[in-house]
């Protein structure tokens, strides 16, 4: 990634705006927001299949129904404002052959997170590559999240989430996919209101 790029481009944007990007309070700031991008978007050029790869745990066939991961957390940018959008990931799936590390699942949420996103696509891209990755017999993918372009700006609804699914073989069918729904329960902010 070009931080020297970004900064230029922030600087810029800061004398668009009316701001003195020379001023003591604002010289470090492009710096400061080429560093965060690098972490906003670490992602790009990252294979997430390759986060699977040298995943594989050995449990000789004893890979159980259903392996859920719920409450990852999930930060992103959406690309039509480059805001955060940010809550959590509940990653399910139907183990064929293949188990992996549990540790594998936030792994690929945050590195295909770490790019200019929709959460639709993200929740698909997830869903995508565990399919491929794995070849589960089943694979749903819930995300819950909050965006800085609906709280913060525009419609400016502060709390609404929006929940979006994914889902992949056996958990693709409705009653299948309701059981691991009532798994993931209702969001977390919910359950403690
Ligand atoms: N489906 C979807 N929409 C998103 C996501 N992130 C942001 N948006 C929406 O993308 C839309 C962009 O709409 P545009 O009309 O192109 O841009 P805008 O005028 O800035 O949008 P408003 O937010 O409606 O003011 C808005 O409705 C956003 O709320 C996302 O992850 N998925
Ligand atoms: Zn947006």
């Amino acid at each position: 990634m070009d931080r020297e790029r970004i900064a230029r481009a922030v600087r810029e944007m800061l004398c668009a705006i009316g701001a003195d990007p020379d001023s003591v309070e604002l010289q470090e700031t492009p710096r400061r927001v080429a560093e965060s991008y690098g972490e906003f978007f670490a992602g790009m050029g990252v294979d997430p299949g390759s986060l699977l790869v040298d995943a594989a745990v050995p449990v000789n066939g004893d890979t159980g129904e259903l392996v859920l991961m719920r409450d990852i957390s999930l930060r992103s940018v959406c690309e039509h404002h480059l805001l955060p959008f940010r809550g959590r990931a509940h990653i399910a799936y139907q183990p064929g052959e293949r188990v992996v590390g549990l540790s594998a699942l936030p792994r690929v949420v945050a590195a295909l997170a770490a790019r200019p996103q929709v959460q639709e696509r993200l929740g698909e891209q997830i869903a995508q590559v565990l399919e491929d990755g794995l070849s589960p017999r089943g694979v749903v993918v819930v995300l819950e999240a909050k965006h800085g372009c609906v709280a913060d700006r525009g419609v400016r609804e502060t709390d609404v989430e929006a929940v979006t699914i994914a889902s992949r073989g056996a958990l693709a069918d409705p009653a299948a996919r309701a059981e691991v729904l009532a798994l993931i329960g209702p969001g977390v902010e919910r359950q403690s209101k």
